[in-house]
């Protein structure tokens, strides 16, 4: 019913629309900003979450590597501890003979069997006067050494740790601790153990620290002692200077930085051994020891990537709904405000009704939803006081008008016309029925009186044309029939005789049946009119007619050829025929008794006949010879009936009888 409102319904439609309209967007803000909360709050939960379990991991990784540089370290210092007191063992006996050396030397050897590369003393002039196992066949002159040169130099009673060192004839590397041999307060030479630094790298490796995790033991000077991986790249290189060589620096901590010999993000502990000179340096790889904290942080941003989408979908079809609805919303209002302008200026006036029905749902009346300005013109009703009412009460009737039509109609749906004149407005209309809807119809009131009025006067005009024009047809009818026809006797003419006869003889020529005229002439006539009157004349002919008529059929020709004669064309009679008939016409007048004004009279008739094709084939002819043998018989005495001769006859004139 959405089309079919009136003002008020329409405005309230409207109204309607638009406010479900705005509490749509409203809603649907809200939507979006409960969505973008969500979002917001999904999103800094990711951030927030993968900020703690990455600084949670970090946490974790520092306190492992902590504990691992304390171990480490610990483990350098036990190491270091053990050769020291070797080393302090090995130069008590640096003069003794060297298998007792040896022998001394033995259960420290034993103990770091694994570690020791060498065992050697060097004496004051930097000459190696032990060695174990032996270098060199010649002495050895180790004074250019570093350890040799600290120990020389440094005058103090130090447990020294050199530089990494390579072999010059092993190739390999090692570690030197030494100490100095002190006489009465002096420099007498240097005991030294070199330790073999994959003794240290076979003891980080165990530590488990990956791929991209490095254990190292660094010097004060920078230099790498020892590495758990690629030993022997980075053995003996000098390292950027790290937080903890800061001679400031705590003795343990942590620190983050890419490695600067092969860029890898590590989270290192540090501990630092500070009377040996070197710091024990743990880091392993931020990436791999992350690597499940980042695994569950990639999932926690794709799940929330997911969920982000799926909102975003959700809005994004929420808000197509709502543009769609939107669209519908323009559409319906542009149709509204389309019909509206169409009910309120179109000419016919609309009423909408709906149909009311009782509680068995029969319909007993209709309201009048609304009615148009065109309505109000054309009825009269004011559409504010017939608007909302029923029909009873609106029009002031007891029945509503064309209940049972309006009825039909909504239950069929089939729209219907109806011509009515209302008598109170003097006026015709033509009201279109239709059913919009269930229960509802509306009447298309077309205002037709003036043309009714026309048309009846349309129909006046025809009328009386169609009366002329029959007139004029009777006249014709008449005037032809005049034309034709004798106006005493009413039979036929000479004209008329003259129009058939050309046809009769054709199609008798053409058929090949016989022609016969008969002329028959009423006998002293003359007398009747003059004994009785003109008067008594006329009926003495109208009667000698009547008695002609009879006696002809209606394929025979019969006309008044002059004043009392008659002529009879007899198609398919021979003239014997027609001669016997004729004779026997003539009995029947002689014996007629005609009566007028009181009187009784009979009159005798003469007649001639001639046929073709026996006395010729011409109508001409025929005349000729059928008005000669009436001269014939009137000159044998009238009342009789004479044949004409096959020769043309004598017309010398013979007198009345
Ligand atoms: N009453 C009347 N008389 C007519 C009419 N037409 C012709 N007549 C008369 O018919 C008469 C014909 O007379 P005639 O020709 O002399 O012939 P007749 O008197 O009949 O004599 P025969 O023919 O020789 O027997 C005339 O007196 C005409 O006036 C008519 O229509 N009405």
């Amino acid at each position: 019913m959405a089309g079919f409102k009136t003002d008020q319904y329409q405005n309230q439609a409207m109204d309607k629309l638009e406010d479900a309209s705005a509490a749509r967007r409203r809603l649907v803000q809200r939507f979006y900003l409960f969505l973008a909360l969500c979002l917001g709050t999904l999103w800094a939960s990711v951030v927030w979450i993968n900020r703690q379990s990455e600084q949670q991991g970090l946490e974790d990784v520092r306190r492992e590597t902590a504990a691992l540089a304390l171990l480490f370290a610990t483990h350098a210092d036990i190491t270091f501890r053990t050769v020291d007191l070797a080393l302090k063992e090995l130069r008590s006996y640096s003069d003794s003979p060297p298998e007792v050396i040896s022998q001394v030397i033995a259960p420290h050897q034993e103990l770091l069997a694994k570690a020791v590369l060498q065992t050697a003393i060097v004496d004051a002039q930097g000459m190696v006067t032990y060695s174990t196992p032996i270098s060199a066949s010649q002495p050895t002159y180790a004074g250019d050494r570093e350890f040799f040169t600290a120990h020389q130099n440094g005058n103090q009673d130090l447990l020294f740790v050199g530089r990494p060192v390579k072999g010059r004839v092993s190739s390999m590397w090692s570690i030197h601790l030494s100490r100095p041999i002190l006489k009465d307060g002096q420099f007498a030479g240097v005991v030294l153990i070199a330790l073999n630094p994959d003794y240290f790298v076979n003891f980080y490796q165990s530590a488990g620290l990956g791929h991209g995790g490095a254990a190292r033991m660094i010097r004060d000077t920078g230099e790498v002692m020892v590495r758990s991986s690629e030993q022997d790249k980075y053995i003996g290189k000098v390292i950027k200077p790290s937080p903890y060589a800061d001679p400031g620096a705590p003795l343990q901590g942590s620190f983050r930085r890419h490695a600067q010999v092969d860029g890898v993000d590590r989270l290192s502990s540090y501990h630092r051994l500070a009377q040996y000179g070197v710091t024990v340096v743990i880091g392993p790889s931020v990436d791999e020891r992350l690597a499940t904290v980042r695994a569950y942080q990639r999932q926690l941003i794709v799940a929330a990537i997911l969920i982000s989408l799926l909102v975003i979908l959700i809005s994004w079809l929420l808000r197509r709904s709502m543009l769609r609805a939107d669209v519908t919303h323009l559409a319906i209002e542009q149709s509204e405000r389309k019909f509206r302008l169409l009910f309120e200026t179109m000419s016919e006036g609309v009423a909408l009704h709906r149909l009311v029905k009782d509680a068995q749902g029969r319909p007993v009346n209709y309201e009048i939803v609304g009615v148009n300005p065109a309505f109000e013109r054309q009825t009269g009703f004011d559409r504010r006081a017939v608007s909302g009412k029923l029909a009873t009460e609106a029009y002031a009737v007891a029945e509503p008008p064309f209940l049972d039509i309006y009825a039909e109609v909504v239950r069929s749906g089939k729209p219907t016309y109806i011509e009515h004149r209302f008598e109170p407005l003097k006026k015709d209309f033509v009201i279109q029925v239709f059913s919009p809807d269930p229960d509802h119809f509306a009447t298309v009131f077309a205002d037709v009186t003036q043309e009714k009025y026309m048309q009846a006067l349309r129909d006046a005009d025809h009328q009386k044309l169609e009366q002329q024009y029959q007139e004029i047809v009777q006249l014709q009818a008449q005037l032809h029939h005049q034309v034709l026809h004798d106006p005493l006797t009413q039979l036929h003419n000479r004209r008329f005789l003259n129009e058939s006869l050309p046809r009769e003889f054709a199609r008798a020529k053409r058929a090949g049946y016989p022609v016969t005229f008969v002329m028959a002439d009423i006998d002293r006539f003359k007398r009747v009119n003059d004994n009785y009157g003109h008067a008594c004349g006329d009926v003495v002919l109208l009667k000698i007619s009547e008695i002609l008529k009879e006696s002809t059929r209606e394929s025979d020709i019969l006309c008044r050829f002059g004043g009392e004669e008659f002529l009879m064309v007899l198609p398919g009679m021979t003239p014997e025929q027609a001669r016997k008939k004729m004779d026997a016409i003539r009995q029947i007048i002689a014996a007629t008794v005609i009566e007028h004004a009181g009187l009784s009279l009979s009159v005798t008739i003469s007649a001639g006949v001639a046929g073709y094709p026996l006395h010729g084939s011409d109508a001409e002819t025929l005349l000729t010879l059928v008005d000669d043998a009436l001269y014939e018989a009137k000159n044998g005495g009238r009342d009789r009936v004479a044949m004409a001769s096959s020769k043309a006859p004598d017309r010398s004139p013979v007198g009345p009888a």
